[in-house]
């Protein structure tokens, strides 16, 4: 393998490196300096140009000759490995080298191609003998051993082996092998053929191949392999064997080879010239006889023992003809080895079946052909699968969350179903728009103050219209005097506090309806409501429904109490009730603001705002960064005859700019004009500011996010991927979502600890004392009860979007919904009960809320079968023929198998059972039956199979 470097060649040969080098370019070599190595070829001819050196010379290739295979072997240990990659690399001479490998080749090509055993017997003796001393000194060692004397004689040997080694290993090994093999009782063949290979390089093995396959060659038997591979194979011959192989590629043409290796010795060289060196070039390289072999060295050696084995191998049969095909053959196997660890045969179909921990995460609406999809399995399995299940469905299907957790858990994965938030956030990252990485990733200084956006609330009648307009008139006639206010869904005022100019945003359209209604699709618009409450009236059932909404999302409240002008106005008799309510005004020692107002009047609705803004400063930090793309929120839309799609949009962050490409919801578009509340226009929206937008593709719904994307192929593309999904979204099976019935499942899985009710009923006091009744319940600390509102009157969609939001229960006491309502709370998936006496509800909620106690479970055996045999099917595994000797044998059960009284393998699962050769779900005691555990296959006859299941103790 190692080749002669120039300066040792020079030191061999006694002249100096700088004599070598010009001789060497004398002789059309290119070399570049003295540490250069060249191959044996050019070594040699570099020896026979100084002639008066032969007798170094001549010793080291004497010593190469025998060396040289041993060198090989052995010297992979040492030098010979690292030569070989040099030799490589020593692209420069291979080149050359190859030339005269080719010329050597000559011999081999004799050789090789002569298949007749003649020409290569002779040529493979050589090498044998070597190589079997070798072996049979210390088995595969002794390769080496030779190698290793061959290194310790020519320092040179990497020179020395190269050069010498190919030629002349050819010769040497083959004489020696013949008759020597050490390993092959038939040495005869293996002997003299394989060494033909060598010698060949690659010829070598052919012959041994063809003969080889005979006697003392099997490859397949391991003594043997290993033999030849000792002796033979890691030798030469096995070396090349393996490169031969590779190299020359499938034609095991014994002959061939040879030739190939040679001519091909040619061609590497150019390629491998660049100095790739290894194997491959050595093995074809190699062909070059010299190269080759060094190269071949190289490749054996290294690889060890190990490598010998299928050198050798491949040496004796030549290319290695067989010892590829072995090889493919082994891969098929591993292949399907592979797909059965990998696979689960359920009702007849294969299909891949993940560890119990591989999490799939689909989109709430997908398919089985989408579930397929992801674990690359057919659609069409699956629905066999989901059949056996008990489901039937089709591929193209939507199914729910349920039907996909059953299936996951069938087939060990862990489905999670992801929601539309969620969904929309990772399809905004699969175009590397990542909004709270965004919003984290800014810094204190990129934020700004923005003014508050406020909502205005309250009963019917209460005057929160007349509020609106009272605060829009009042700064109108300050700043817009003369300007024509328009209803765009929001507007803002300007207001003095604390001697600045302070914004305010005031969405335009009153009532929680639309608040919970753009919360129900992950709007977070409102930072503050003003609940409006008639001091002539007091608190009635929306005063309340409203204030249930604004707590329920969190947001802080300021009390107006209206209409003051009145007579009867009892503002005194309002703060209490709300005091009822957890509103307790400040003068009370609350932390509520309440102010007296008339609306129609316009009397303290400075005092308003102002408490507004207080309640905003204490209670909420409110900035944003203006420096950045816009995102916000459509507050209201519409298509207008003559300008198209209007959209209302408030800016929650960046800054929104004419021209900017945008995506709201479904809609998309290029920002073609801007409008303000007065109408006038405007080129761009800071934070908190709404405007009217001109320019989107369609009529984006009220609470839908927007963002200003950097182009408009992908606002489109956002646009389209939101559409289909909503598409599939409304296409499948809605799940409800809290339901008395999943409640403790819902616990179970850390979803929710607290079950939160929505209580209507046909009067009040009923409501009440349903209330009370419920928050009497005991339920420990575990979970908790929440009535998150309470009402009179029929169920509305109100209380089905608070629901929705909320993940509340609806209970209706005497009354049903509204019309339209059942629809929508069906397709939101909520829970609404109705009942018409109160200890029903009571009951039914109070077992639902011991339900969400953490269930305990307890061990419960089913039956036992002993083993009476063992049956081994290359397709089932290990089956167990075996009794039922106590209780039930269940399919799918879990198992345990127990072996003198000792569990020897927990966790286990009855995948098949049968009756004879019939399938059977369970196999009662006394019976005989035969019992697959999977891949469990450690059975033996005399073994316990153990069944049994966790069972739910219930609670008292
Ligand atoms: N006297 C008096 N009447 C008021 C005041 N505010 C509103 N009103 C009257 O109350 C009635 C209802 O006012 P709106 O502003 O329409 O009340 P709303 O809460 O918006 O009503 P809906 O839109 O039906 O929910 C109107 O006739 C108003 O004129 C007020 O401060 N004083």
């Amino acid at each position: 393998m190692a080749k002669a470097r120039v300066h040792e060649l020079a030191k061999e040969l006694g002249i100096t490196s700088k004599d070598a080098l010009a001789k060497l370019q004398e002789m059309g070599e290119f070399v570049k300096s003295p540490s250069s190595t060249v191959e044996p070829p050019v070594a040699k001819k570099l020896r026979a140009a100084f002639p008066g050196a032969k007798k170094d010379g001549a010793k080291k290739e004497s010593s190469k000759g025998s060396g040289a295979p041993a060198s090989k072997d052995g010297s992979p240990a040492g030098a010979s490995s690292k030569p070989a990659p040099k030799p490589g690399a020593g692209s420069a001479p291979t080149p050359s080298s190859v030339k005269p490998g080719a010329v050597r080749p000559g011999p081999k090509p004799g050789q090789k191609p002569a298949p007749g055993p003649a020409e290569q017997k002779p040529a493979a003796q050589e090498p044998q003998a070597q190589a079997p001393k070798a072996p049979r000194e210390d088995g595969g060692p002794s390769a080496p051993a030779q190698g290793t004397d061959a290194p310790q004689k020519g320092a040179p040997k990497p020179g020395a082996k190269p050069g010498a080694g190919a030629p002349k290993p050819g010769g040497s090994r083959q004489g020696p092998r013949p008759g020597n093999n050490p390993f092959a009782p038939q040495q005869g063949m293996g002997g003299s053929e394989r060494p033909a290979p060598r010698p060949g390089g690659s010829g070598g093995p052919r012959p041994g191949s063809r003969q080889g396959p005979r006697p003392g060659n099997n490859p397949f038997a391991p003594q043997q392999g290993m033999g030849s591979e000792r002796g033979g194979g890691p030798r030469p011959g096995g070396g090349r064997g393996r490169q031969g192989a590779p190299s020359q590629g499938g034609p095991r043409p014994g002959g061939p080879r040879p030739g190939p290796a040679q001519g091909g010795g040619a061609r590497p060289k150019p390629s491998m010239m660049p100095g790739q060196t290894p194997a491959p070039a050595g093995g074809r390289g190699g062909p070059g006889g010299g190269p080759g072999r060094p190269g071949a060295p190289a490749g054996g050696p290294p690889r060890g023992r190990g490598g010998r084995g299928r050198g050798g191998t491949a040496g004796a049969f030549g290319r290695g003809g067989p010892s590829r095909s072995k090889s493919r053959k082994s891969k098929r196997a591993k292949r399907q080895e592979m797909e059965q660890r990998q696979t689960r045969e359920i009702g007849g179909v294969r299909v891949p079946k993940g560890d119990g921990t591989t999490i799939l995460r689909l989109r709430r609406g997908s398919s089985l052909a989408d579930f397929a999809e992801k674990i690359n399995a057919e659609p069409a399995a699956l629905v066999t699968v989901l059949m056996k299940l008990g489901e039937m469905a089709t591929a193209n299907q939507s199914l729910d969350e349920e039907t996909f957790q059953l299936l996951g858990e069938e087939l060990g994965y862990k489905v999670q179903i992801v929601s539309p938030e969620d969904e929309d956030r990772e399809l905004l990252e699969s175009f590397d728009i990542d909004l709270a990485a965004e919003a984290e990733a800014e810094d204190e200084d990129d934020l700004e103050a923005r003014p508050a956006v406020v909502t205005v609330m309250g009963h019917v009648d209460h005057g929160k219209t007349r509020l609106l307009d009272a605060v829009r008139n009042s700064n109108v006639t300050e700043g817009e005097a003369g300007g024509i206010t328009q209803h765009i869904g929001a507007y803002q005022v300007h207001v003095e506090h604390d001697g600045q100019e302070r914004g305010l945003t005031f969405i335009d359209t009153p009532g929680h309806e639309a608040f919970t209604a753009m919360r129900a699709r992950g709007a977070k618009v409102t930072d503050i409501a003003v609940l409006v409450v008639a001091a002539d009236d007091g608190v009635m059932p929306q005063t309340v429904e409203a204030l249930n909404h604004a707590k329920a999302a969190d947001v802080p409240v300021v009390v107006a109490v209206n209409k003051m002008d009145k007579e009867g106005a009892a503002p005194d008799k309002i703060r209490g009730q709300l005091t009822e309510y957890e509103l307790i005004p400040e003068e009370y020692g609350g932390d509520t603001m309440f102010v007296d107002i008339s609306a129609i009047q316009g009397t303290n609705i400075d005092q308003l705002l102002e408490a507004v803004l207080l309640t905003a400063d204490a209670a909420l930090e409110l900035t944003a960064n203006p420096s950045k793309e816009a995102r916000g929120v459509a507050i209201e839309a519409n298509l207008d005859k003559g300008r198209g799609p209007v959209a209302t949009v408030l800016v929650q962050s960046g800054t929104l700019k004419v021209g900017d490409n945008m995506v709201a919801g479904t809609a998309f578009g290029r920002v073609r004009a801007m409008f303000d509340e007065n109408g006038n226009a405007v080129e761009e929206a800071v934070p908190s500011r709404p405007v009217q937008v001109l320019g989107l593709s369609s009529v984006p719904r009220a609470g839908d996010s927007f963002l200003v994307t950097p182009d408009d192929r992908t606002a489109r593309q956002i646009a389209e991927k939101r559409e289909a999904a909503e598409r599939n979204a409304m296409l499948a099976k809605r799940r409800k979502r809290v339901s008395l019935e999943n409640f403790d499942q819902v616990v179970a899985e850390g979803k929710i600890d607290t079950l939160n009710l929505i209580l209507k009923g046909d009067v009040s006091g009923a409501v009440e004392a349903l209330e009370d009744a419920l928050l009497g319940i005991d339920v420990g600390d575990e979970v908790q009860l929440r009535v998150i509102h309470r009402g009179v009157g029929a169920i509305t969609q109100n209380d089905v979007n608070l629901a929705t939001v909320d993940n509340a229960v609806i209970v209706g006491f005497n009354v049903r919904p509204a019309e339209r309502v059942q629809d929508l709370a069906d397709q939101e998936g909520v829970d609404m009960r109705f009942y018409s006496v109160i200890y029903a509800a009571i009951d039914d909620i109070e077992a639902a809320l011991k339900g969400m106690l953490k269930p305990e479970y307890e061990e419960v055996q089913l039956g036992s079968a002993e083993i009476r045999e063992v049956f081994r099917s290359s397709k089932f595994g290990s089956i167990a023929g075996s009794i039922v000797r106590s209780g039930v044998i269940r399919r799918n059960a879990k198992a345990r198998l127990v072996r003198d009284g000792n569990v020897v393998a927990d966790n286990l699962a009855i995948e098949s059972l049968r009756r004879y050769k019939d399938d059977a779900t369970e196999v009662r005691d006394g019976f005989e039956c035969g019992i697959g555990l999977g891949s469990f296959n450690d059975i033996n006859a005399g073994d316990v199979i153990e069944t049994w299941e966790m069972r739910e103790i219930p609670r008292s």
